[in-house]
């Protein structure tokens, strides 16, 4: 199992690519299930979900070509890939495939709006909660699905296709939305979704359906209206850069100090966690070709987070501002509203040294002097990025075990972060 051996103290310097976002991509290589014509998506990461995505499409029948050098590919570079689902061969998922990650789950939207029919392993992914599928299932039903769920698997069935509708969500979801607005397309009639996902992944995938002929209005905010239609053509589509990705690399240079630009970056994708680094004494400066986070001499300074739905402070990047925050200038307080049980890093972060206390979905962080480097096991894909961040600032050595969370979504960490001029490693085994 490969490994990641850093050795903190240097500042960040130079520039890094950020690549296009897993958590766009994933749900915009899903749409191509919904036609018979090629969508063609560029800026896709090369990441250990895209090619699962890759293989669990491709046991439904979809056929995929990368454009462009192969060995640009080979090296991981984001990649623009044709998606061609001219014959669905199987409406199955399996548990084999899909319990590697959640968004496989998805496809259950396409297939039963496609095909009528769908039969979808309950999904894996991060374990940093209980993660239930209540509201895809009952959005779906809504929408005329007939849902059972039998020996781990959803059967969704809708022999004469599905049927418009209002469906509010009892609690904001981000893969329920993308769900419900691809099955929605092909459905019979106006579908309604209120109390849907903002997030601008949602945006990116609604741009994409619409450029296949989908009809929807108000992807972005918390009312989405979908006019049905027959049937979706082919279309090509930008994967958006990652915020998440984005939100990473400021935090890091917040923690070592230094002068990055983050190029691609988009700072309207994560307006509300720029402004948090910023409180915390990081320099952020929008430019023509991305973002430039710059932090000198000045220590970090303890700011208060509590995660919401977009736009506010994201899920996703509340164990990397822990890690800024164990070496603040004081006393923070996270609390994650999201996930139940998205606290994994706080007892790695112990062992570089870090003053951590739990209460409930709050965590109280005493920022210290110095953090001294260790070997730590990353336990999901955002937590053990928080543990290459503490890294980078911590004394010594700092190895990072379980590396395959990282490589699920961020395309070559290392290779960016040592370009910055940061000591970084992969130990292959
Ligand atoms: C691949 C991808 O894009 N993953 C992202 C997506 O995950 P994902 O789409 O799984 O997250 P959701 O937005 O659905 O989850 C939000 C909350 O709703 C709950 N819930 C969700 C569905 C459901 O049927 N019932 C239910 O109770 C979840 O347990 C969680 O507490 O959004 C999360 C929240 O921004 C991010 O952390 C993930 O990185
Ligand atoms: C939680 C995440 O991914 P997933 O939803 O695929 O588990 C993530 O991207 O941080």
């Amino acid at each position: 199992m490969d490994r990641i051996r850093l050795v903190g103290g240097n500042e960040l310097n130079g520039r890094i690519p950020i690549s296009g976002a897993k958590n766009a991509a994933l749900p915009l290589m899903i749409a191509s299930l919904l036609t018979d014509d090629t969508l063609t998506l560029e800026n896709v990461p090369h990441l250990a979900d895209v090619e699962q995505l890759i293989r669990i499409l491709g046991n439904h029948g979809v056929d995929y070509s990368v454009n462009g050098r192969r060995e640009k590919q080979q090296e991981g570079y984001s990649r623009t890939i044709n998606f061609t689902a001219r014959n669905i061969v199987d409406t199955t998922a399996p548990y084999e495939l899909v319990s590697k990650m959640r968004a496989s789950f998805w496809v259950v939207g396409p297939l039963v709006a496609r095909m009528g029919e769908a039969k979808v392993s309950l999904p894996g992914g991060c374990a940093i909660g209980t993660r239930p599928v209540d509201l895809f299932l009952e959005g779906l039903a809504a929408l005329g699905a007939k849902i059972e769920v039998e020996n781990g698997y959803v059967l969704a069935k809708a022999k004469n296709r599905l049927k418009g509708n209002r469906y509010v969500f009892p609690k904001v979801s981000v893969g329920a939305t993308h769900v419900l607005m691809m099955a929605a397309t092909l459905a019979r009639g106006e579908t309604v979704l209120e109390n849907a996902a903002r997030e601008p992944e949602v945006v990116n995938l609604a741009d994409c359906l619409n450029a296949m002929g989908a009809k929807i209005t108000g992807a972005g905010t918390s009312t989405i209206h979908i006019d049905g239609v027959e049937m979706l053509s082919g279309a090509r589509q930008k994967v958006i850069p990652d915020r998440i990705e984005t939100g990473t690399y400021a935090m890091a240079v917040a923690m070592a100090g230094g002068d990055v630009l983050l190029e691609n970056a988009r700072p309207d994708l994560l307006q509300g966690a720029l402004d948090i680094i910023a409180e915390t004494g990081a320099e952020i400066v929008p430019t023509n070709s991305g973002i430039r986070v710059k932090r000198n001499g000045h220590g970090i300074q303890p700011v208060d987070i509590t995660t919401e739905p977009f736009p506010g402070f994201p899920t996703d990047l509340q164990a990397q501002f822990m890690g800024l925050m164990t070496m603040a200038k004081g006393k923070s307080r996270i609390t994650e509203t999201i996930f139940e049980n998205r606290f994994m890093h706080v007892q790695e972060l112990a062992r570089l040294g870090a003053k951590i206390s739990l209460s409930g979905q709050t965590a109280t962080v005493e920022g210290v002097d110095t953090l001294k480097g260790a070997p730590v096991m990353a336990t999901d894909l955002r937590a053990s990025v928080s543990l290459v961040i503490a890294g980078l600032a911590a004394e010594g050595e700092t190895i990072v075990n379980r590396v395959y969370h990282l490589d699920r979504g961020f395309e070559r960490l290392e290779e960016k972060l040592s370009g910055c001029g940061a000591v970084i490693e992969r130990l292959s085994s």
